[in-house]
């Protein structure tokens, strides 16, 4: 089975029944995990519907950082990221870097903090960078962040029924106590050009990558399409925002963890509009210090795949590795 579109999933059974015993069970559970299953498989994207995040929080977030990237330049470098805030804050157009290319993106990013107990070798450990000249978004941001955690524990739970495990087999110490990652992003239009021709160029909000652990979540501006994501027959398609939902993509812990039957995806962004558009990506990822390596019940699977494809990572070393490359 192909799809040559992102599915839409309406996860409101998952929502209401999560972390219930008799979940697995429940016919509208079951048909959501069928199509999460599929969504996995085939595509590595889909959108959710009937996640009960507030509307008007996800919208909140999303013009807080709008007024953010209209600040002038030395208000927004007030929060400038460097390795001394452990990689978290501003980081100014061009700053970060996908394969080699600059992205024509700004951004704010954020990590779960570390205990002070942690290792200060961790190139990762840091405070984060809250913007004082937007007075709601420290508040808004937080909120937004629990929500989100819990929205991540739950989808994770619709897919380790979709892997054919127990409802928790990302709990604990594989994902219980997740390295949450968010970006608040802004993209200015790149060019007015109907089409691109050279998706290597300048013109590209953000280079073709895969995302790093296991469930991002897209909150992105209304009537702006720049989104792409690579099809398995390599066809780029638009990722179209809708409204009330997220797009949701898995990221290379899942790859690893289900010894490649669900595949991150590649995906790009290209603000070929006239208009600047912000997103909000949050992920959902692996405890910091979990070792992730093929569940041994993946290893011998319906689909023929013999042994461990993969080698164990540990998921902290893997996002150190990718974050140091993104700022050189
Ligand atoms: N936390 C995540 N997944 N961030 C994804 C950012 C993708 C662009 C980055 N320069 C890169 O090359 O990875
Ligand atoms: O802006 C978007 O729609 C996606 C951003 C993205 O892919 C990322 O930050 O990993
Ligand atoms: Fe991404």
């Amino acid at each position: 089975m192909l799809f040559d579109s992102v599915p839409i999933i309406d996860v409101g059974p998952l929502v209401r029944k999560q972390g219930h015993d008799a979940m697995a069970e429940d016919p509208g559970v079951r048909a959501v995990v069928r199509q999460l299953d599929l969504a996995c498989r085939h595509m590595g994207f889909f959108y959710v519907t009937g996640h009960g995040v507030s509307p008007a929080l996800s919208q909140a977030v999303l013009d807080v950082g709008h007024e953010f990237f209209s600040l002038s330049e030395s208000q927004k470098l007030r929060i400038g990221m460097s390795s001394a805030s452990g990689f978290r804050g501003y980081q100014k157009l061009g700053e970060n870097v996908t394969k080699g290319h600059p992205d024509q993106h700004e951004a704010i990013d954020y990590f779960k903090e570390f205990e002070p107990s942690a290792r200060p070798e961790n190139p990762l450990v840091g405070p984060n960078q809250w913007p004082d000249s937007v007075s709601k978004f420290r508040p808004l941001v937080q909120d937004y962040l629990g929500v989100m955690i819990g929205l991540g524990r739950t989808i994770m739970q619709g897919i380790a029924l979709a892997l054919g495990g127990p409802r928790d087999l990302f709990e604990g110490d594989r994902a219980g106590d997740p390295f949450w990652i968010l970006r608040v992003i802004g993209y200015p239009p790149v060019s007015n050009l109907n089409h691109v021709s050279d998706a290597d160029g300048d013109e590209v909000g953000c280079h073709e990558h895969t995302d790093y652990g296991l469930l991002t979540f897209v909150n992105q501006d209304q009537n702006i399409t720049a989104l792409q994501v690579k099809t398995k027959c390599q066809k780029w398609i638009w990722v179209d925002p809708i409204p009330g939902t997220f797009v949701v993509n898995i990221g290379d812990m899942l790859t690893i963890w289900t010894n490649g039957l669900y595949q991150s995806t590649l995906h790009r962004v290209i603000n070929n509009n006239d208009k600047y558009r912000v997103s909000v990506p949050f992920f959902y990822e692996p405890n910091f210090n979990a070792r992730v390596e093929p569940l041994s019940f993946l290893q011998n699977n319906s689909v023929g795949i013999k042994g461990a494809k993969y080698a164990p990572v540990v998921y902290g070393d893997h996002v150190i590795k990718k974050v140091l490359n993104n700022f050189g």
